[in-house]
C-alpha cells in the first residue's frame, strides 16, 4: 500500500503548523496562555496548529473520509471570553496560510477554526484509517522557550502507518551530552516514516532528507538516555535505578516532547525511559508519530513489560506501567533492568 498522498500532505500541514508556532514562540506573551481545565498550559498556538493541520489535511486529500483523534478541542474557545482568542488564532492561521500562497481562493473565519479543531474529536480505534495530532506536543517545553514537536501520525486499520515529526527548536546535528541548546539558525528539523520505507530527516528550511538510523551500541556503559524534563511527567528516580544497574555512565539528557523520539531515531542517545505516575493514561498522541519515526529507523518501543504499543484502542494506550524504547541489541537487558527496579522499588514501599 503506497501513502506517497498522505506523506506529502502530512509533511506539508505540519511544517506549516511548525511555522505558526514558531511565529508564536518569538512572540510569547503571558496572555496567551489559558488554562485547561486538566490545568495543562494550552497556548493559541495549540489551537492554531491544530486548526491548521486539520484544514490542510482536508484540502489536499479532499477524496478520504477524514477523521482525526487530536488533543485539543474548541470547548474553552467558544466562551464569550474568549472570542478575543479565537479571533487571534484565526488571524494566525491566516496569516499563515496567506505567506505559504496555499489556497488563496479562502479565507477563514473563526467559525471555520473552530469546525477544524473540532474535527480531531474522532474515537480512533481498530477499523479505517484515523489521523492522529498532537498540535504542540511539550507545551510546557514551548513556553519555557525548550523543546516541543507538531506529531502527526496515521492509523490504518489500527496500525501506525505514517508518522511525520516537526520539531522547530531541535539542533540539526546530535543533541547527544545534552547540548540541545544551539546557535539560531541550526535548528529545526523535520522527521518522516512510512511503514517499511525506513525514516528520514530534513531541515523545515529545506527537503533535502537524509535517511537515519538508531545507534547500534550494545554496550550500556556507552550508552546515554532520554526522558522527560518535566519529573511531574515521569519517575526520574526510577529510571536513574534502571539506569544504574544497566550500567549506564552518562547522565540523562532531559528534554520536552517526542523529539526525544527523533533525537534517538538519528543515534543521538540510545535509550528513552518514559515512567508516569501512578494512575496517568498515556494518549496515543503523545506516542503515535515517535513510535513510527524511531521503529523504521530500527529502534524497538515497547511497554515495560516489553509488549508492542496498542494505537488501536481509541483516545489511551492501554498500559499503567511505562514506555521504553531502545535498540534490538540493548532491549533484552534493558527489560531486565525495568523489571528489577520496578520489584525493588515496589517493594521498599
Ligand atoms: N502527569 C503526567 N504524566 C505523564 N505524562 C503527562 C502528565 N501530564 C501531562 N503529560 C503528557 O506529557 C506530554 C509531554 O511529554 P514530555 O514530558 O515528554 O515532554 C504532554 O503532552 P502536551 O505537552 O502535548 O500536553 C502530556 O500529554
Ligand atoms: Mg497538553
Ligand atoms: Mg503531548
Ligand atoms: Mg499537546
Amino acid at each position: 500500500m503506497s501513502y506517497d498522498k498522505e506523506l506529502a500532505a502530512a509533511k506539508k500541514a505540519a511544517s506549516l503548523a511548525a511555522r505558526l508556532c514558531q511565529k508564536v514562540q518569538r512572540a510569547i506573551l503571558q496572555s496567551d496562555v489559558q488554562s485547561k481545565s486538566d490545568k495543562s498550559p494550552v497556548t493559541v498556538a495549540d489551537y492554531g496548529s491544530q486548526a491548521l493541520v486539520s484544514y490542510v489535511l482536508q484540502r489536499e486529500l479532499p477524496s478520504e473520509l477524514f477523521s482525526m483523534v487530536a488533543e485539543e478541542d474548541s470547548e474553552d474557545l467558544c466562551k464569550d471570553s474568549a472570542q478575543e482568542t479565537l479571533e487571534r488564532i484565526t488571524k494566525l492561521v491566516n496569516d499563515i496560510l496567506a505567506s505559504d500562497g496555499s489556497y488563496s481562493d479562502s479565507t477563514l473565519s473563526t467559525d471555520d477554526v473552530v469546525k477544524a479543531i473540532d474535527c480531531g474529536k474522532s474515537e480512533g480505534g481498530s477499523q479505517g484509517r484515523h489521523w492522529v495530532l498532537d498540535p504542540i506536543d511539550g507545551t510546557k517545553g514551548f513556553l519555557r522557550g525548550d523543546q516541543y514537536a507538531i506529531a502527526l501520525a496515521l492509523l490504518d486499520e489500527g496500525k501506525v502507518v505514517l508518522g511525520v515529526l516537526a520539531c522547530p527548536n531541535l539542533p540539526l546535528t546530535s543533541i547527544a551530552g545534552g547540548s540541545q541548546h544551539s546557535l539560531p539558525g541550526e535548528v529545526g528539523c523535520l522527521f518522516f516514516s512510512v511503514v517499511g520505507g525506513g525514516t528520514y530527516m530534513h531541515s523545515l528550511d529545506s527537503s533535502s532528507a537524509v535517511k537515519v538510523q538508531v545507534s547500534s551500541i550494545g554496550n550500556p556503559e556507552e550508552a546515554s538516555f532520554f526522558e522527560s524534563y518535566e519529573a511531574a511527567h515521569s519517575m526520574h528516580d526510577l529510571s536513574s535505578s534502571i539506569a544504574k544497574k544497566l550500567g549506564v555512565k552518562a547522565p540523562p539528557v532531559r528534554i520536552d516532547s517526542q523529539a526525544k523520539y527523533g533525537a534517538l531515531s538519528r543515534g543521538d542517545g540510545v535509550i528513552y525511559l518514559r515512567f508516569p505516575h501512578k494512575g496517568y493514561r498515556e494518549k496515543i498522541w503523545d506516542h503515535a508519530a515517535g513510535y513510527i519515526v524511531v521503529a523504521e529507523a530500527g529502534g524497538v518501543v515497547t511497554d515495560a513489560a516489553g509488549n508492542p504499543l496498542d494505537f488501536s484502542k481509541g483516545r489511551y494506550l492501554d498500559l499503567d506501567t511505562g514506555i521504553i524504547v531502545t535498540n534490538p541489541k540493548l532491549m533484552p537487558s534493558l527489560l531486565q533492568a525495568v523489571r528489577e527496579s520496578i520489584e525493588e522499588k515496589v517493594s521498599s514501599l
